[in-house]
Formats: structure tokens, C-alpha cells, sequence
């Protein structure tokens, strides 16, 4: 069944002369793990504000399990690059939080599952901290955990491991992939990236998208078994194939961009 279907979507911002989106025609199935890349500009956040239901589509539907969707809903968390954790609560009491306002548990049961996804997410030791004592990627690693503690079937992520280092965005990496596929049934994941080897680590299709309008180019099946294995994976030459497929649709917009501005000429 589909998870989410963009039919004929576009928008144009108020006051905006060209769209950011234009005639996005995208399904995902449930439990599907679904990544876009492309180059900045191109409408990738913008999507995320239309499945989160933050914005509404200036033309063509948008539905979340055949159901119009007509604004933000608990059914979809969100997952940004900023962490948005609340400054004044410790990373236990953010996650008790969520876990208390999703109404998923309450009192003792809050803290004992705050309990538990904080050392899923390797960070027991520092439950007590305030977002502002933690390093950039435990802020994340927190997010994370509060994220999932909404339990959602289905998660909207906007770039979410862009702020931190190479090795921690390993780490969140095989995270996501853990509560991706969770206790149960698979979370419907959109997953907005700029890193080609991420997506295709994690997804089960890649979305390309273009600028000038912010249209997809191409989407992308990702035929590789699960579990992954990160290093035998990049020896594979289905993956550099993959890789370099989506590099050159990637360039080839740049460069057709480039030689308009150009006016055809020097390139
Ligand atoms: N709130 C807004 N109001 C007006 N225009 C906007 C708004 N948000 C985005 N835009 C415009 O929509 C277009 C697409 O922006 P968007 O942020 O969706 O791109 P993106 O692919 O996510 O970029 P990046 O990779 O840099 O985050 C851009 O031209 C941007 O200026």
C-alpha cells in the first residue's frame, strides 16, 4: 500500500516568481526507505514542508494513506539538521517529553522508555546533560531518540545527519536503519540528503531532483540485499554504476544551467 503519494504537486511560494516544485508525481510504499538527493535549491526542503503538511501545494494532491493530507498530523515526525531539542530540558526529560505529548506513555512507563531508547542510542551516560553540555552529534543521536520515541509510521528527515562528523554520521546511520526497521512493522522513511553514498547505503530508492524548477529527474531503484555491508558494498560495481549515474544526472543539469548563463558557449 502507499504511504504517500505526490500526484501533479507544485508550488509556488507567495510572492515567489517560479515555482520551487513542479509536477512532483512520487509515491512510497509503507515501510519503503526513500532518499532524495540534488543540488541545493532544487525543492527538497520545500517537499518536506508539503508531506509534513507545513505548506500546502499550489496545484496537484497529496495524500498519506489514500487521505488527503491537509496539515501536520502525529502520524509524520520530522527529523531536521538543527537538532531542535528543547534547551531547557536534560536529554531524558526531551524524550520524556515526546513520549508524554504523543500520549505513547506516561509517568514511570515515560521514563523507563526514555530509559531504554537513550542507551539504543548509546547515550545512558549523559541523560542528565542539558542539549547545550552534548556535542553536535549527541544532540542528534538525542533528536533521534525523540523522534522515534513518537513512534510514528512515518518519518520526514531534512537532512538530518548534515551537521555532524564522518564517523558519528556512520554511527547514526546504522541507528536510523535499527529503528527503521524497529520491533515491528517498518517506519515509512523520506529522507532528504546530499550525500550519494548515504543514500545509497540506506534507501530502497533514490529520488534525483533538478532545479530551475525543483522537478524529479529520475528515481532510482536500489537492488542491494539487506543487511548492507558498507565496505563490500562500495566494491560492487553495481554501486559505482549507481554512484556515477546519479553524479552525471546531477552535473548534467549544472552544466546545462551553466550554459545557458553562458549562452551556450565556452563549455
Ligand atoms: N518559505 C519560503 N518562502 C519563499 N521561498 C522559499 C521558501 N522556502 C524555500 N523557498 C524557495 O524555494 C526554492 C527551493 O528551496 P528548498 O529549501 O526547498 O530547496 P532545497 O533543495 O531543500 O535546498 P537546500 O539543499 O539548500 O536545503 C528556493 O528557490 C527557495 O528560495
Amino acid at each position: 500500500m502507499a504511504a504517500l503519494t505526490l500526484d501533479s504537486v507544485s508550488l509556488t511560494y507567495p510572492g515567489d516568481e517560479h515555482p520551487a516544485v513542479t509536477d512532483l508525481s512520487l509515491t512510497i510504499k509503507e515501510g519503503e526507505f526513500m532518499a532524495v538527493v540534488g543540488p541545493s535549491g532544487c525543492g527538497k526542503s520545500s517537499t518536506i514542508g508539503l508531506l509534513a503538511g507545513l505548506t500546502a501545494p499550489t496545484s496537484g494532491r497529496i495524500y498519506l494513506n489514500g487521505l488527503p493530507i491537509r496539515g501536520p498530523g502525529p502520524d509524520r515526525a520530522i527529523v531536521f539538521q538543527d537538532y531542535s531539542l528543547f534547551p531547557w530540558m536534560t536529554a531524558l526529560d526531551n524524550i520524556v517529553f515526546a513520549l508524554k505529548e504523543s500520549g505513547r506513555a506516561s509517568g514511570l512507563s515515560a521514563e523507563q522508555e526514555a530509559h531504554h531508547l537513550l542507551s539504543m542510542v548509546g547515550l545512558s551516560s549523559v541523560r542528565s546533560k542539558y542539549p547545550g553540555e552534548l556535542s553536535g552529534g549527541m544532540r542528534q543521536r538525542v533528536a533521534i531518540a525523540r523522534a522515534f520515541a513518537l513512534d510514528a509510521p512515518v518519518y520526514l528527515m531534512d537532512e538530518p545527519f548534515g551537521a555532524v562528523d564522518a564517523k558519528n554520521r556512520v554511527s547514526l546511520q546504522e541507528l536510523l536503519l535499527q529503528l527503521w526497521v524497529g520491533a515491528g512493522k517498518k517506519k515509512t522513511v523520506f529522507l532528504v540528503t546530499h550525500d550519494i553514498d548515504e543514500a545509497l547505503y540506506l534507501a530502497d530508492h533514490i529520488a534525483v531532483f533538478t532545479p530551475g524548477p525543483g522537478r524529479i529527474k529520475k528515481i532510482i531503484e536500489v537492488p542491494f540485499p539487506r543487511p548492507r555491508r558498507r565496505f563490500l558494498l562500495v566494491q560492487d560495481p553495481l554501486y559505482t554504476g549507481l554512484r556515477n549515474e546519479i553524479l552525471s544526472l546531477l552535473q548534467q543539469e549544472i552544466l546545462e544551467e551553466l550554459l545557458e548563463v553562458e549562452g551556450g558557449s565556452g563549455i
